[in-house]
């Protein structure tokens, strides 16, 4: 039987990270091909290819600068020539390059490759609402695509401290061919057939880690924080309710739940922005080109995105804390007013028996 062979679509901080853990994998499992292939944007860092350096340093000396990647990871500048021979594809990029990376894929893979989207955002569909990135990966590439999310700060996922993730798919074959693919001692997987949930949980906490970034800006202590944390993960479930009705509550209970949005609202980059943001008065794109070199906020991105849809269907009076987020994001409000705008939020007001409502 022929080795099944892997490819990874993308090669930033958790693209990296990634990439050493299924580097190992893939080479002291059997059923798989040694070599893996990483898809590289190419750039130039002090007169080298980036894909050069990581060819022969086995480091990516920019977005994961520190760790040594595994010596069958193949860095390659070509997402075609990456991807057109593997059978199951990581996808792993900043969101909202989703699109042009996938149109440049599409015709040009095996038609019986099998997707897996690492990929926290949503995309903006017709008719004002929002497309998942596995739906949209799914739809122009004809292949399945299940997801995995869960509280995996990179550099500490290629530090091998311990953590957990969640793997969602339905498919019960593909289950644990994917988990093997990245179970480690210091990576745990769980595996869950409620994908939307799970892939919702991933994109929607990036939001609520902004609303974070802002209560530490403003000084505001930990109660404050909690409570932000408390109503973001609010807003999430009747996110999922609402949008995605028949998804499981138990879901936001796993590692891409509350777990990611515990790590995501102390140690993320969302968080760490929208800190400074509120600190020093800059705009979010000014604060990403200055304390990012490189890397991508998704955050502010998701939380337009998703305001887009709330405002078309009349919601935003619901989540008053997404909205409040994206107004504070696009600077129609001031970072202080955050709190007023959650103070009667409906959680709040829901309980008038006294009890409150799940
Ligand atoms: N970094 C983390 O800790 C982490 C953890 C879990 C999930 N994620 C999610 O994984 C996804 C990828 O994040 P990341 O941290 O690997 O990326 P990143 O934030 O490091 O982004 C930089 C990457 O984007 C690439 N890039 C820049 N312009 C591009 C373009 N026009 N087309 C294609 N690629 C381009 C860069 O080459 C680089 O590889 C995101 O959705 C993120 O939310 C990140
Ligand atoms: O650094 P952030 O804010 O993009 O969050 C990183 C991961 O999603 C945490 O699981």
């Amino acid at each position: 039987m022929s080795k099944t062979s892997v490819c990874i679509v993308g090669s930033g901080n958790w693209g990296s990270a990634i990439a050493k853990i299924v580097g190992v994998n893939a080479k002291n499992l059997p059923q798989y091909e040694d070599r893996v292939t990483m898809y590289v944007f190419e750039e130039m860092i002090e007169g080298k290819k980036l894909t050069e350096i990581i060819n022969t340093t086995h480091e990516n000396v920019k977005y994961l600068p520190g760790h040594k990647l595994p010596e069958n990871i193949v860095a390659v500048p070509d997402v075609v020539e990456a991807a057109k021979d593997a059978d199951i594809l990581i996808f792993v990029i900043p969101h909202q390059f989703i699109k042009g990376l996938g149109a440049q894929l599409v015709g040009k893979i095996r038609p019986t490759a099998i997707g897996l989207s690492l990929i926290k955002g949503f995309d903006i569909a017709e008719g004002g609402g929002i497309e998942l990135i596995s739906k949209i990966i799914t739809k122009h590439l004809q292949i399945p695509c299940a997801v995995l999310m869960g509280a995996n700060l990179a550099n500490e996922v290629a530090e091998e401290k311990f953590c957990e993730t969640t793997i969602g798919v339905k498919d019960k074959k593909m289950a644990p061919i994917l988990r093997d693919l990245f179970q480690t001692p210091n990576f745990r997987v769980v595996v869950s057939d409620d994908v939307d949930a799970v892939e919702i949980c991933g994109a929607l906490k990036n939001i609520v880690a902004c609303g974070a970034g802002f209560t530490d800006g403003l000084g505001l202590g930990d109660n404050t924080k909690a409570a932000v944390i408390r109503l973001g993960l609010m807003e999430m479930i009747k996110f999922v309710d609402v949008f995605y009705p028949g998804s499981k509550l138990s879901t936001f209970f796993e590692s891409c739940g509350v777990a990611d949005l515990i790590t995501t609202c102390y140690g993320g980059r969302n968080r760490k922005c929208s800190e400074a943001f509120v600190k020093t008065g800059k705009s979010i794109v000014e604060l990403e080109k200055e304390m990012l070199n490189g890397q991508k906020l998704q955050g502010p991105i998701t939380a337009a995105e998703v305001n887009h849809m709330l405002k078309t269907r009349n919601m935003e009076d619901k989540f008053p804390l997404f909205t409040a987020i994206h107004k504070i994001c696009v600077g129609e409000i001031k970072p202080a007013q955050m709190i007023d705008c959650i103070r009667n939020h409906p959680e709040h007001m829901d309980c008038s028996d006294g009890f409150a409502k799940l």
